[in-house]
């Protein structure tokens, strides 16, 4: 069983990066940058972030991160993410999610201007890529990142089942409609699970590339993929363990275990691809850069 190794390639694509962010700062001595907004105080979110502004640092880009009250209003962050939009010197604006239950994260979304939007949320970059646009917007960095791996690691795509579990805005949706392009690197049929989905194993089964995004610790188990599948998994699930130093640790949505032994190729957890969204979403700030500077 091959190891799809996303955080090897995420160190690869981010010095891949760094020398293209040098030979700007050398020929504009400006730099790409990007603002992470994260409001209140979730401790998985405050490591994300924490996560983002370090990669940012690793690769020259500038990063700067604003903290707001959890008892933020609506209004109070629209009015800062206008505020970001209008200078010129943040090419890339994230609203770090889940946000507080006053706060509508579609309001927030359709806020941020589309060239800033390297998350790939706003209904302009998600309805280019459903159009097949890919160029012209930006691709949310999970499935950017799952893309990326792939073409990597050589899977071959064209033509073969795509199986995703999970239909959220910002994973399924996204990556079903990305593996369903008519490109070199995708090309693929493509079906989505949910959980209204009756006998999801049925589907899975068939499934050349499974791709996992549920948020339900083990939920794909042996028995739900065909031998010798690619198995990508999404899924981030802190579970307790006891024999652990701080009493738990990170799984995904797939039953690692019983997975590999069947799995041609797999991505771990942690390790797989946590790590490519990150590094893709350095590469959107460094596109959104490069498209505001006329550098492409
Ligand atoms: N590695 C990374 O970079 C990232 C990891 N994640 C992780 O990926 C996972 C998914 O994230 P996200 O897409 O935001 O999650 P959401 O909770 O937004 O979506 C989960 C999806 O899974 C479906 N689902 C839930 N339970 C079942 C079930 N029993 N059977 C079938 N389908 C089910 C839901 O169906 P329905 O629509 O019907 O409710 C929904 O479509 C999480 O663990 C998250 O932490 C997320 C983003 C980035
Ligand atoms: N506006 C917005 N954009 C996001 O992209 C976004 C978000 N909100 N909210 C939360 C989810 C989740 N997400 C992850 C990113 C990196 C890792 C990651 O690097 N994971 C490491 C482990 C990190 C750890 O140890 O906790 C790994 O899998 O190896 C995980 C999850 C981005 N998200
Ligand atoms: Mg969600």
């Amino acid at each position: 069983m091959l190891i799809i190794d996303g955080k090897k390639v995420s160190i690869d694509l981010k010095s891949e990066l760094k020398v293209r962010v040098d030979e700007h700062r050398a020929a504009t001595g400006k730099v790409p940058g990007l603002t992470v907004i994260i409001v209140g105080e979730d401790p998985a979110s405050q490591v994300y972030v924490r996560n983002k502004a370090k990669s940012c640092k690793e690769t020259g880009m500038h990063s700067s991160v604003i903290e707001m009250e959890a008892s933020t209003s609506e209004e109070a962050l629209l009015s800062k993410i206008r505020e970001l939009n209008d200078d010129p010197d943040v090419h890339g604006i994230l609203v770090q999610q889940p946000l507080p239950k006053q706060i509508d994260e579609f309001a927030v979304t359709l806020a941020i201007d589309p060239a800033k939007d390297v998350d790939g949320f706003h209904p302009e970059n998600l309805g280019r890529l459903v159009m097949g646009h890919l160029d012209k917007c930006f691709v949310s960095c999970t499935p950017y990142g799952i893309l990326e791996l792939l073409g990597r690691y050589n899977i071959e795509t064209k033509g073969r089942h795509c199986v995703v579990v999970g239909r959220s805005n910002i994973v399924g949706k996204p990556m079903a409609n990305l593996m369903l392009q008519k490109l070199d690197a995708t090309n693929c049929t493509v079906t989505i699970c949910h959980s209204a989905t009756k006998d999801i194993p049925s589907y899975t089964r068939q499934a050349d590339i499974l791709i996992a995004a549920i948020g339900k610790a083990g939920f794909i188990t042996a028995d739900m993929v065909k031998p010798g599948a690619v198995v990508i998994d999404v899924g981030i699930n802190r579970i307790d363990d006891p024999s652990t130093k701080s009493g738990s640790r990170l799984v995904g949505d797939v039953d690692y275990d019983g997975v590999s032994a069947l799995a041609s190729a797999m991505t771990p957890v942690p390790g797989g691809v946590g790590p490519m969204t990150i590094a893709m979403l350095l590469k959107n700030t460094l596109q959104s850069f490069e498209r505001a500077n006329n550098l492409q």
